[in-house]
């Protein structure tokens, strides 16, 4: 699995973090600025942390002392950001097979029509981003990003720019990928509902320490 061990410093921002992560789905919460976001990214490979090593399954993705830098595309990590970030342009279909054009046939583990049957996603197909509600848009982000096969998914915030309405009609579907995919997840968040509903651990950070929650729902 991931483990995190690492010096990363920004202005007058310090992260410091040490921890080996649970397969399953990881919670994390804190207040704004304690370094959530950082902290995905330097997972993610798009910071790099002054010192300090981050394997997963024992395979280097940074490790300062040895010179080791994985760049992020062969991470094989899938993002979730609060804004799904999908081409404006093009069709549900298309923003969907994307993902596909740049992963190599050797490594796609996961079917197209699997996915999209998991998250209900075919009545949309043919729709563009701005034919979909926040949260449609946000089932296709997600779509995206388990096309790539990832190993591990990122999650920063993805329910928060929608409305409660739109978040209870998402969350079932986080837990479809969830417990259907069996990928460990790492779930960033602010609402204790979300992270009750969804993870099997929790984290709190706080200025740049990460330590055990005392509770899901705290
Ligand atoms: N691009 C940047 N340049 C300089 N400092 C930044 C940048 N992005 C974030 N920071 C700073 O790094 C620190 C950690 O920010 P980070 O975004 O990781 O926090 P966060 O916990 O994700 O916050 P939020 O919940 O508001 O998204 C903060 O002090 C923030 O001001």
């Amino acid at each position: 699995m991931l483990d995190v061990d690492l010096h990363f410093s920004r202005g007058d921002f310090q992260l410091q973090v040490q921890h080996r992560f649970d397969p399953g789905v990881t919670g994390i919460c804190g207040p704004s600025g304690s370094g959530k976001s950082s902290l995905l990214a330097l997972i993610a490979g798009l910071l790099v942390p002054q010192q300090g090593r981050i394997t997963f399954d024992g395979r280097c993705w940074v490790d300062t002392a040895r010179g080791c830098f994985l760049p992020p595309h062969q991470r094989r990590i899938g993002l979730v950001f609060q804004d799904g970030q999908l081409f404006p342009h093009l069709s549900v279909h298309a923003n969907l097979h994307y993902a596909l054009r740049w992963l190599p046939a050797a490594q796609r583990r996961v079917a197209p029509d699997a996915v999209i049957d998991l998250l209900e996603l075919r009545p949309l197909l043919q729709r563009r981003p701005d034919q979909l509600s926040g949260g449609e848009r946000q089932r296709v982000a997600l779509g995206r990003a388990l096309l790539m096969s990832p190993q591990l998914l990122l999650l920063d915030e993805p329910l928060s720019a929608l409305d409660a309405r739109l978040k209870a009609q998402i969350l079932p579907f986080l837990q479809r990928v969830r417990d259907q995919m069996h990928l460990p997840m790492l779930y960033v968040s602010h609402a204790p509902q979300e992270i009750a509903a969804l993870t099997t651990q929790v984290l709190a950070i706080a200025d740049g320490r990460l330590a055990p929650a005392i509770a899901a729902d705290a």
